[in-house]
């Protein structure tokens, strides 16, 4: 029997502040446009908007942004019923974006004791979990307990539920203490996950190594469960890797790219969505690639979330 949701996607909610006046540095910015962020959200809401029966696990501050963003996930289509609201006074997390140039952009968080990592193991539901297909994890809510507890148990039920894992790195480094402390639990959660999709920096952080070779770090990850691993390196296209040892090169789109990020989150959400829908490897790269490009040209990383129709239509215009 179908399941009901595609993917539940677990980790943080969050808001970001984009820069309205940019092309200049974050001190000359008096206007912030609010989004719904928070990688996780963001992967949840793109793949709703492309079709697929999302869920969310997370908690929410008991203020206004929460509610904000409980009623935006609602909005898009992602189910909600995984949320729980913090009563500990645990605030929401801020992302202000600053964008000095297309190329140059960065993000200063707002992340003390922000409600998403005050998760706890106890309001993870294993009937919850066992109505989708992949639970999707993201790497920084490993960061601190007790989400890191919490995700670890949705890991450990989505395993005994037979749903499948896709690990998205989402390397954060802020949110952690130590290389060594994050190799760790990357290692841990990559070592049971069915796909993992990252960046090349993010595998030498999972691997607490600079200057990794996609050839290695796959090898060492299909001793364990992985099937599918994607490594990205930006504007240079992504590779995927199967088990089988096939590998799909996938290239990067021309965009008019407003800011860089947003890149990550946007190609997720595209590149699940067609492996759900039963497309090739070489699909769903060129799906991620359009998605990305499409939300690097926009203002907004959840927002500027394409539908799969306008997905299509970048990749015939410039595949043609
Ligand atoms: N400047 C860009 N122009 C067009 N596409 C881009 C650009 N930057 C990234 N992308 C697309 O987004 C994908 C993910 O970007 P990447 O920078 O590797 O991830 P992340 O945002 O997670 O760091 C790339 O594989 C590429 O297809
Ligand atoms: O993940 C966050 O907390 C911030 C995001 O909401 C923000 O939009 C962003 O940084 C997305 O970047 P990406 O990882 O390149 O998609």
């Amino acid at each position: 029997m179908a399941k009901q949701f595609h993917f539940i996607a677990i980790g943080r909610a969050a808001i970001d502040l984009n820069a309205v006046e940019y092309n200049r540095p974050m001190e000359e910015t008096k206007t912030f446009s609010k989004y719904v962020g928070g990688s996780p959200a963001n992967i949840a809401i793109g793949a709703s908007k492309m079709g697929l029966k999302t869920g969310f696990i997370g908690k929410l501050a008991d203020d206004q942004h929460g509610r904000f963003i409980q009623s935006y996930l609602e909005g898009a289509g992602v189910d909600t019923q995984g949320l729980v609201t913090d009563t500990e006074g645990h605030k929401t997390g801020l992302a202000f974006t600053e964008i000095k140039s297309p190329q140059e952009c960065s993000i200063l968080m707002y992340r003390d004791e922000v409600a998403d990592l005050y998760l706890y193991p106890s309001e993870v539901s294993e009937d919850y979990l066992k109505q989708a297909d992949y639970l999707l994890i993201s790497g920084t809510g490993l960061a601190q307990s007790p989400s890191r507890e919490a995700i670890l148990k949705s890991l450990l039920l989505a395993r005994k539920n037979g749903l499948k894992i896709i690990f998205e790195l989402d390397y954060r480094e802020y949110t952690w203490k130590s290389a060594e402390e994050t190799a760790i639990y990357y290692q841990l959660v990559a070592q049971q996950s069915d796909i993992i999709i990252g960046t090349r920096d993010e595998f030498d952080v999972l691997e607490n190594h600079l200057g990794g070779d996609n050839e290695a770090s796959v090898k060492a990850l299909f001793k364990h469960q992985a099937e599918l691993i994607v490594i990205k390196h930006g504007v240079e296209g992504s590779y995927a890797y199967e088990k089988n040892g096939k590998v799909t090169r996938g290239k990067a789109y021309k965009a008019k790219v407003l800011k860089t990020f947003g890149a990550g989150d946007s190609y997720a959400a595209a590149f699940i969505t067609a492996l759900v829908n039963g497309e090739s490897i070489g699909t769903a790269l060129k799906y991620g690639a359009a998605s990305a490009a499409i939300v690097v040209s926009s203002h907004s990383s959840s927002e500027a979330m394409p539908t799969i129709e306008k997905i299509k239509a970048l990749i015939a215009e410039q595949d043609k």
